[in-house]
Parts: C-alpha cells; structure tokens; sequence
C-alpha cells in the first residue's frame, strides 16, 4: 500500500488522539501471565508484535513464527528454554534471521538450556528443547541489546533458584531493563540491579495482580513530531500516559522543548503543545537510553530546517532494518545534508524540502510513522505503508482523524 499525505488546512490543530498499549510492557506483561495465571492485563498493545507474541505463547510444540518482532523472538527464546517438555523451533522474518541472537543463547545454554542453530550460527532460526533450569549465575555482554537481558529477568522468578546476572561492558537501552524489574517489583518479586549486577529471586506463586500497561511512548513521538512542525498554539492531547512512566521513550516530553513543544500532564492524559519558542540550529542528544525515537527526532531537525547531532545510535543497525543506512537514504532523497556513521547521525541545516518524493520503508515501522509528519511541511509518498501494524496498527486513521490527506495510490 503507498500512500500520498498531504497535511491539514488548517495547520493549528486541536485534537485527541488515543494510543494503543506499549508493545514492550504488553510482551513482557504476556510473558509474565504465561508464568503466573494469576496477572491479568489491562489496555494491551493491539500490534502484531503483541499479536506474535500472545499466539507464541500458547504453542508447545512446532514452529513458532514471530515475524519482525525482535521483543517476541528474543523474550520467546528464554521462555521457551526454561519451559520443561516443550519442544518448537523459534522463526520469524528474513530480517529476524539476520538479528543476532547468539549472546542470549550463549548465556541460556551456560545456565543448562539446549538450543541449536537451524541455519546461520548465531542466528534464527532455533530450535529449543525446554529444561528444568537449576543454575543460577551467568554473565553476558549488554552493550548489543537489551532484549537479551529482559528475556533472561523475564523467566528468572519462574527458575527454581531464581538468577543472577552479571552484565559486561557498557549497558545499552536502560529504561527497558528498568522497566522489566519494575514490572516484576510489581508482581512482588524482589530484584536488585547494583553496578554490573541483577539479582531476582525464585516466586513461586504471584497473588492477583492486574498489569495495566500504559499507552505507547514511542508512538507518542510522531505526534511529538507533527507538533514541532505545526504552528504555535497547536494543541494534541493523548490518552492514556502518566507522568511516572515505565517507558523510556517518555524522555520525549523533555527532548520536545528544544523543538518548541511544552508537555503537561493531567488525568492519565498527555498534552503537546506548539509554542513560538526560537529553535536552535544546532542540536545534540544522546539516544542510547531511546533507541526507538531517533528516525523521529532526526525527521523533526530536517522538517524544521535545523541541523542534529544524535549519539549513542550503535544498536540502530541491528533493528528492523539498519536504521542509519535508511534514514540516510531517505533524508537525502528529499534534500537533507545529511551523514552518519555507525553509531551517529549528523544533519546540516538546511532550506527546503522536495515535494511528493516516495519514502521507502523497508520493512520498518518506525520509517513509515516517523516521515509523515513531514506532510505539514511538504507533500509525501509512503511506500509499503501497512508496515505500522507492527507497533500502530491505527496510525494512518489516527493521522485522518487529525485531518491529514491521505490517498492511496
Ligand atoms: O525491551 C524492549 O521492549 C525493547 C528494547 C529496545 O531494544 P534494544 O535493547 O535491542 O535496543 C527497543 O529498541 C525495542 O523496540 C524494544
Ligand atoms: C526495535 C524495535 O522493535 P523490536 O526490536 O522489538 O523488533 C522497534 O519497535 O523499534
């Protein structure tokens, strides 16, 4: 499906939008109510990569496919080694196949799980035979992703002596491993994370719980992005957030100011609002700690004609597509000065942006939903544009309701 965007007439808008659950709090609060019958979930993501995981989850024996979805492949793979008496093969993608695996496998295989290589070394597909897991100390890099580590938290109060983690080199994408401990503090599990090292201890049984995910901070960012680029006094409100979030995406409401957008916070809604504030051409942020919010923040610096520099983007080439090759691509297509390197991105400010150029997505979601709000500055194509379902399925229909001009081609 290709799409042409056109943005709003009136380009002051008012409107709210609701956002379907975080797709990382609902694969994880999935997998935490596979383990324990007695957490129910509340405003779960309606993604695919929720969808996957859900589905995995009630399989226990053959192949199990997750598609793109990196949460579902890599919180699966533990799932399924810890789960005694299962036996699937672990599939996803052609992209899946091309996302490492190999540390995750290496740290379940330490602690006594059996896991083998279909085809590439390294690589998905797997094929994984369920054990009793009795040891419960490994050590792992965490300087690739932070997946690996959730995957191992999420199953370690389900193990007979629970885990400790030692976790080497520099510990990328944070918040995520922050919010598995949150959410297993809020099973009342007891966890520690000092230093290097993550201890959680064995739970037998979970009293009722409900786990109510919050909507989707990185979702939330392409609102962010069609705000910075509106006219002051535009106002969009999202539903349902909290100040106090799980997610590190959240760090959007503080990014935005630099790009004239104040966040308020009221009734577990979120407020952006466009001021006139002066933008500065020069930009600097460090993304390690959120991952999934550069391609939005690079397109905002491109729309508003200012320049970008973003550090800490080592992880980006490993996700659904390589996202630095992408964004280089793209961007340029449509005038951008613009270089990366692999692990930065640096764009030059500029004047102007090419009308009715067709942005490829290549698979990612993120590329689709992070250039259309460049439709309230020009007039663009979004290739393959069905790729959002794996996060937002309702993006396209949310960007009508704020009277975009869509048009399939
Ligand atoms: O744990 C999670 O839910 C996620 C962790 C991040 O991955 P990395 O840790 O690989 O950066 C992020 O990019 C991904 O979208 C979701
Ligand atoms: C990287 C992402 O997802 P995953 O790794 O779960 O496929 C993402 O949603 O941006």
């Amino acid at each position: 499906m290709k799409l042409h965007l056109t943005g709003p007439s009136n380009t002051k808008l008012n409107d709210t939008i609701t956002i379907t659950g975080s797709k990382s709090e609902s694969n994880r609060s999935l997998l935490l109510a596979a383990l324990f019958s007695d957490i129910k979930i509340e405003n779960i993501s309606n993604s695919d990569d929720a969808q996957v995981m859900a589905k995995g989850l009630k399989i226990s024996e053959g192949t199990v496919d997750i598609h793109h979805a990196g949460t579902a492949m890599r919180f699966l793979t533990g799932y399924f080694a810890s789960q005694e008496g299962k036996e699937v093969v672990l599939t996803g993608s052609k992209r899946m196949t091309e996302r490492p695996i190999e540390i995750l496998v290496d740290a379940l295989k330490t602690l006594g799980a059996e896991i083998s290589y279909v085809q590439d070394e390294g690589y998905p597909p797997i094929k994984i035979k369920g054990q009793r897991i009795v040891k419960d100390k490994v050590s792992l890099p965490a300087n690739v992703s932070s997946q690996y580590i959730s995957s191992l938290l999420l199953i370690a109060p389900s193990l007979e002596n629970g885990l400790e983690l030692e976790l080497v080199g520099k510990i990328t994408s944070v918040p995520y491993i922050k919010m598995t401990l949150a959410l297993l503090d809020e099973i009342g599990v007891t966890t520690s994370f000092e230093g290097n090292l993550i201890k959680v201890s064995p739970k037998a049984k979970v009293a009722p719980t409900t786990l109510v995910v919050e909507s989707d901070w990185s979702s939330a960012s392409y609102f962010y992005g069609i705000c910075a680029l509106a006219a002051p006094g535009t106002e969009i409100t999202l539903s349902a957030y909290k100040k106090e979030s799980l997610q590190g995406d959240s760090v959007l409401a503080n990014i935005y100011t630099a790009f004239g957008v104040e966040t308020t916070f009221s009734n577990n809604m979120v407020t952006l609002k466009k001021t006139d504030k002066k933008i500065d051409a020069k930009n600097e942020f460090d993304l390690a700690n959120a991952p999934d919010i550069a391609q939005t923040i690079a397109v905002t610096c491109f729309g508003l004609g200012v320049g970008c520099y973003l550090t800490g983007l080592h992880t980006l080439k490993i996700k659904e597509t390589d996202r630095l090759e992408a964004l280089n691509t793209e961007l340029s297509k449509l005038g951008a000065n613009i270089a990366v390197t692999d692990k930065t991105l640096t764009i030059v400010p500029s004047i102007g942006i090419l009308e009715d150029i067709a942005i490829d997505t290549y698979n990612d979601h993120r590329m689709a939903m992070a250039f259309a709000p460049l439709a309230m500055k020009t007039t663009i194509i979004i290739n393959d544009a069905e790729v959002v379902s794996k996060s937002y399925p309702d993006f396209w229909n949310d960007l009508k309701q704020l009277d975009f001009g869509i048009k399939e081609l």
